[in-house]
């Protein structure tokens, strides 16, 4: 976590994106619930997860902008990534019903005070990004905000769309435009698209759907995933059964798009006085959802969540309630969180599952303070350090961890192995991204910056180094040299995951394959690369077992009709294995 996407230094994954949803409960105005405070509360306890930029849109919950707005949109003077402001005085504080902000940088530092008294609304989106498809610039800055026939819809999102420039030929061919060049841009804008290329057999045109484990409900009446119905369509969408009213369906929309393009996203669709929740049909990037007590009433709520992780919830007073399953769209109001709809299980392309959710929030992005699936984050890690343990003993004075993110794997293994735990390095959390290193030495320079040695505490010994996870190597390769010349008698290196060999296509920035260092070496020949005296990396088995030990059934999962066959315990361990949950036509390469 934190400044793993330092270009100064060059290591580890780079980072995702987080996405935060509010809605205040209740009548509107709620007096007792700030939503925009609410937001900017919960992407700060998000930060984690991108620190390129950072914004907030906020809404009253009516369909129509203030005039001028509007305008600003129609004329072409304000652009996706723009932030819009109603100068009129005429206008203020009311009458302008959607208000965003977007500023490149942190959170912290990309909103004022005077931004988010000018934020106020009833429900809005949060998102901080780290760029995996478009630039990082203004434009791509998200909650991305669209004025459409339909009224203003922003959109929060976390992932990448695999096999994206199909998707975004297909939106062309049926003149479809963009203003921004992320995927985030493609998903609204195929969304918008939908009804219209229904008619025609195109690559968009929406595959049969099983709204609620059946076909859609031509009735319309369904919205519970449990919900038996004797409504069953034939599976096709149309136009003159869902959208007459001249309002989009966007649960059928999203379960058109999911069924072909089934990865990989979490996203915030606001539209008028609602929020979807959706999440891929592999459940590959995480959603919860939460609530905040009523403050004088706590059996009424304040306030609806939903965001990346539950490790924000506590800084918005926030009760989890459980994750937005794969393949669901949950749609959020003042009333609360409905399920409107589940896309049909898509099988993994080369293993025999339903569920792709990212192995590697549990080994490195999410905080550890993080639930996903029941279990805390940090507890994984530690089974995972035990495992390693159990795996790659070796005799050693004493077992440490890299700062930060392998404390729990380091502390695991110690307890596993009955060598004691001590640290060996101090982190530097001032060392910023400055420059971007063009040569391997300056960024070797540049991770050995990072750390301190605490010579004192290991001098003369044998130690035990664990580190969550090895990607260029960069950062092991610095550690080593620092504890050898500090006095460390014997180095033994340990990752607490499998070798990193494949890039991701799902929303994490992996360096390319031939500057993973599991590719350029094979573990045999890394204890002189590293110049250590051993090196060992969990097993993918280990990692299994470590994860899904403690999986809980999620409180929202049901067991009824289908989705009983689901195995709730599918993991994408693409980069690992090389066994992506669909087949990959388009390798981009960062
Ligand atoms: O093999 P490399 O390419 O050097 O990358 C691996 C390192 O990158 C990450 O840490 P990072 O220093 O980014 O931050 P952290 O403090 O969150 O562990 C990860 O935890 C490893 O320590
Ligand atoms: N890291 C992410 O989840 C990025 C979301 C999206 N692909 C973007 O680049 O904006
Ligand atoms: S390839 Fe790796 S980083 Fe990407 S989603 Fe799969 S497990 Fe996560
Ligand atoms: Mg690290």
């Amino acid at each position: 976590m934190g400044d793993n996407s330092d270009p100064v230094s060059g290591t580890g994954m780079r980072e995702e994106c987080a996405v935060f949803g509010c809605i205040a409960g209740g009548p509107w105005p709620n007096p007792d619930v700030n939503v925009a405070e609410i937001i900017f509360n919960g992407l700060v306890g998000l930060q984690h997860r991108g620190q390129e930029s950072s914004g907030i849109v906020t809404g009253s919950g009516d369909d129509k902008s203030c005039r001028h707005v509007r305008e600003q949109f129609v004329s072409g003077q304000k652009g996706l990534g723009e932030n819009v402001f109603c100068k009129e005085p005429q206008c203020e504080p009311d009458s302008t019903k959607i208000r965003a902000k977007k500023a490149m940088g942190m959170v912290n530092t990309a909103f004022k005070d005077e931004d988010m008294r000018y934020l106020k609304g009833n429900l809005g989106l949060g998102h901080n990004r780290y760029s995996t498809a478009g630039r990082s610039d203004l434009i791509n800055c998200q909650p991305l905000l669209l004025y459409t026939k339909f009224g203003e819809i922003a959109i929060a999102h976390n992932g990448e769309v695999v096999n994206q420039k199909s998707l975004r030929n297909s939106i062309f061919r049926h003149g479809g435009t963009f203003t921004a060049d992320s995927d985030t841009e493609m998903i609204v804008r195929a969304l918008l698209l939908m009804p219209g290329i229904d008619e025609q057999e195109s690559p968009m045109t929406p595959t049969p759907t099983a709204l609620n484990g059946h076909g859609p409900c031509e009735a319309n009446k369904c919205s519970s995933p449990t919900k038996s119905c004797s409504n069953k369509g034939d599976g096709r969408l149309s136009r003159s059964i869902s959208e007459d009213a001249g309002e989009p369906d966007w649960a059928k929309r999203i379960v058109a798009l999911m069924g072909q393009y089934p990865l990989a996203y979490s996203f915030c669709l606001m539209h008028k006085d609602s929020i979807y929740a959706v999440r891929d049909c592999f459940g590959n990037r995480p959603l919860v959802l939460g609530k905040v007590p009523g403050l004088y009433d706590p059996e009424k709520v304040d306030a609806w969540i939903v965001a990346s992780e539950t490790c924000c919830f506590k800084d918005v007073g926030c009760k989890a309630i459980g994750e937005v399953l794969p393949g669901e769209i949950v749609k959020i109001t003042r009333n609360g969180i409905e399920s409107v709809a589940r896309a049909p299980p898509k099988l993994h392309v080369s293993r025999k599952l339903t569920t792709a959710f990212c192995v590697f929030e549990y080994v490195y992005f999410a905080r550890g303070d993080t639930f996903f699936e029941g279990q805390q984050v940090y507890s994984v890690r530690e089974r995972c350090g035990r495992q390693l343990a159990k795996e790659s003993w070796v005799e050693a004075d004493i077992v440490s961890n890299v700062p930060d993110s392998a404390t729990a794997a380091a502390l695991g293994f110690s307890a596993e192995s009955g060598i004691p735990y001590k640290e060996v390095l101090i982190k530097n959390p001032y060392v910023g991204r400055t420059f971007i290193q063009p040569s391997n030495r300056l960024r070797q320079l540049a991770v050995s910056k990072k750390f301190g040695a605490l010579a004192e505490n290991f001098a003369g010994k044998r130690i035990i180094i664990v580190d969550d996870s090895i990607v260029r190597g960069n950062t092991l390769q610095a550690i080593v040299k620092l504890l050898r010349d500090a006095g460390a008698k014997e180095v033994h290196v340990r990752a607490a995951c499998p070798p990193v060999r494949n890039p991701c296509y799902m929303g994490i920035n992996i360096p390319t394959r031939k500057e993973l260092i599991a590719n350029q070496m094979t573990v045999e020949e890394m204890p002189a690369f590293f110049g250590a005296d051993s090196v060992s990396y969990l097993s993918i088995e280990g990692l299994r077992t470590a994860v899904e030990q403690g999986i809980k059934e999620n409180p929202r999962e049901t067991n009824e009709g289908e989705w009983a066959q689901v195995n709730k315990k599918g993991h994408c361990v693409a980069c690992l294995t090389g066994e992506y949950p669909v087949t990959v036509q388009e390798e981009l390469d960062w």
